[in-house]
């Protein structure tokens, strides 16, 4: 959807990013991840034409960016940042339709966006809907914003750190609720970040930038599994690389289905990190699990933790 070939940008002759090559494929969420300075939001700029690029070709849905109208472009690509960017004088609603609005969108059909998506949020349309900024908390704020950023049903979400700056379970809820829109709507999403369990619990596939360069893109279990170099290495093994391993994987993946288990028991959606930390707190080796409806259909063992690795 977006490749990138030997793209670079210089700021003073200094290249913020070097010859970059990558990839963000239709439907995917890719995470760009690295260091503070590694030129991750100069790459997501780059895309949306924020940033012009100095060298090398940017293409999107297959045709160079420079060959497309940067009003169409942008129109395509719905973009969401840290600090929201909402109009303060304007309403949630006003705020959630500007583009609509821009695209001659008729009223009835930019009232039911922006309450279809108001839901989406977590935020009661009857509630938000007439508030201003001003009357929102922090994470209210960031949801307009990626409600705002999604207003025009665009092909590409771009987001930069759009979770930065709020409290853990706030930050935690807010990425539940992406990840679940992506799985939803099938959405082609480019995300920043520089928070390693934010990148490994979002991506499909992590592109890990250093110093302006790509030094490994791929799914999040292979740049755990086989790192490509000792910066990827100590990138993700600052905090249990293990541990991480076992957030990528539900509980459905290691049960045992033909079994069954009459005690403490645990959904098959939840990941094994989560199962790790039942196992310990109830101080048991077997954990019964329940599918959806709640019925038992297999069970976990706790050696299986450190079973076969999954097909990546
Ligand atoms: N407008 C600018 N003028 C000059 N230098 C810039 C400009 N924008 C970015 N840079 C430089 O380019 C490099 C990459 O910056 P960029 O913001 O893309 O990094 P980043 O990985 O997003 O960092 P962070 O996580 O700290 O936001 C940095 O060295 C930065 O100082």
């Amino acid at each position: 959807m977006i490749e990138f070939t030997q793209v670079s940008k210089y700021y003073q002759g200094r290249a913020a990013v070097n010859a970059l090559t990558l990839n963000c494929p239709e439907g995917a969420f890719t995470v760009l991840a690295g260091t503070s300075g590694s030129g991750k939001s100069t790459t997501l700029k780059m895309i949306n034409r924020l940033v012009e690029h100095d060298a090398g070709q940017i293409r999107f849905a297959g045709r160079d960016i420079r060959d497309t109208d940067v009003q169409t472009l942008r129109r395509r690509i719905g973009y969401a940042i840290q600090s929201v960017g909402l109009f303060p004088h304007w309403t949630v609603a006003q705020n959630i339709a500007a583009v609509p609005q821009l695209l001659r969108w008729p009223k009835r059909k930019i009232n039911d966006r922006t309450d279809e998506l108001l839901g989406l949020l977590g935020l009661e349309p009857a509630q938000f809907r007439s508030r201003y900024p001003h009357q929102l908390s922090g994470g209210q704020q960031q949801r307009v914003g990626v409600a705002r950023a999604l207003a025009a049903d665009p092909d590409v979400l771009l987001m930069d750190e759009p979770f930065g700056a709020l409290d853990p379970v706030t930050r935690a809820a807010l990425q539940r609720e992406i990840r679940r829109i992506h799985r939803l709507m099938g959405r082609t999403i480019v995300l920043v970040t520089h928070d390693v369990d934010e990148a490994l619990y979002l991506a499909d596939r992590v592109v890990l930038m250093d110093a302006g360069e790509v030094v490994q893109q791929g799914a999040p279990y292979a740049l755990l599994r086989q790192p490509a170099s000792p910066f990827v290495r100590e990138f993700f093994a600052s905090s249990e690389p293990g541990v991480r391993l076992l957030s990528l994987e539900t509980v459905a993946q290691r049960m045992r289905a033909q079994e069954r288990f009459n005690g403490a028991a645990v959904p098959y959606n939840m990941t094994l990190r989560e199962a790790l930390s039942r196992f310990v707190e109830l101080g048991v080796v077997r954990l019964g699990v329940t599918d959806a409806a709640g019925q038992p259909c297999g069970v976990l063992h706790f050696n299986d933790l450190a079973g076969a690795e999954p097909s990546v």
